[in-house]
């Protein structure tokens, strides 16, 4: 028997709720083989209010293990953290080379809880180097009102304009991620295809343990398409999958409290609806 491989070129959140960690997980709840290559380390600091430290991987470091991964095989990959403009354009390169078309990109700026962008400079790096090669972007509010330029977004109609923006940036489909802070009374996010708005809509789960979520998102949709399902199926399934790891996320310690990532292959099913606009 064989597995379908699927390639994860983002960070280690060493608590393990996302990053590499999250994606791996997913991965293998879905039936693939998960790979990574490894652009940063994150690491979370006792002494000052469990703060985030930052440490990049040396470029040549992410060369060579992509040249692994790449002559290893890859039928699906996802990008996570890319934390400086020099890794954003490695693996830009990298990946265009490689041919692959089932490509997402998950434009990660920041870590959860955190509004301001990490590294405002690798906005423009992003969509110079990565949104061409994507089959699917996977943009929060905050990540999809930066690379549309509209700053901040509200709205439904707001994430139709700025969807609209970013497809011209050469991102195939776009998925914004409404999330908990969209005014809306669902969890709602919007799918793009270059003609067509669609929102996925599921229950609003009350929590604060829902770090991970995103990587969770973007691993599954990628593991999905490693397995053969056309785009709107597998953004639809991920959306599932995550609504799952969400409602079951739990307490790690006092700071943070991660998503179960197979939850959904535990429990029933939470329901999400599908509308085009
Ligand atoms: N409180 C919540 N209840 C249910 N779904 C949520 C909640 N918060 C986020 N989601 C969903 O989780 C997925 C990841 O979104 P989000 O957490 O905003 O991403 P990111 O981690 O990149 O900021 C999206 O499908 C979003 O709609
Ligand atoms: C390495 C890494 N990647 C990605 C993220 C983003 O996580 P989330 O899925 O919660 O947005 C984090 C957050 O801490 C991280 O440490």
């Amino acid at each position: 028997m064989s597995l379908k491989k699927t390639l994860t070129i983002a960070g280690s959140d060493t608590s393990g709720g996302a990053g590499i960690q999250a994606d791996l997980k997913t991965f293998q709840e879905h039936g693939t083989y998960g790979m990574n290559a490894l652009t940063v380390i994150v690491t979370m600091d006792p002494n000052n209010g469990w703060s985030h430290g930052i440490h990049p991987i040396p470029v040549e470091t992410l060369h060579a293990q992509l040249q692994t991964a790449f002559s290893t095989g890859v039928d699906a990959l996802k990008t996570g953290m890319l934390p400086t403009v020099d890794i954003i354009e490695m693996a830009g390169k990298a990946i265009k080379d490689s041919g692959l078309k089932d490509v997402v990109i998950d434009p990660v700026m920041a870590c959860k809880g955190e509004d301001e962008v990490l590294f405002p400079e690798n906005v423009d790096a992003m969509i110079q180097h990565l949104l061409p090669n994507a089959k699917v972007v996977t943009p929060n509010l905050v990540e999809a009102g930066q690379l549309s330029g509209m700053g901040t977004l509200r709205t439904v109609e707001d994430l139709q304009a700025a969807a609209e923006k970013i497809h011209a940036h050469g991102a195939q489909f776009v998925v914004i991620k409404g999330g908990k802070q969209l005014q809306h009374e669902k969890a709602a996010d919007l799918l793009y295809d270059g003609k067509k708005h669609y929102l996925l809509t599921a229950e609003k789960t009350e929590t604060t343990y829902n770090h991970g979520a995103g990587c969770t998102f973007a691993a599954a949709i990628t593991a999905n398409l490693a397995n053969g399902q056309s785009v709107k199926d597998a953004v639809l399934n991920a959306k599932i999958f995550v609504s799952s790891a969400i409602e079951h996320g739990w307490k790690l310690n006092e700071y943070v409290g991660p998503v179960m990532h197979g939850a959904a292959n535990k429990f029933p099913k939470p329901e999400v609806v599908v509308t085009e606009l």
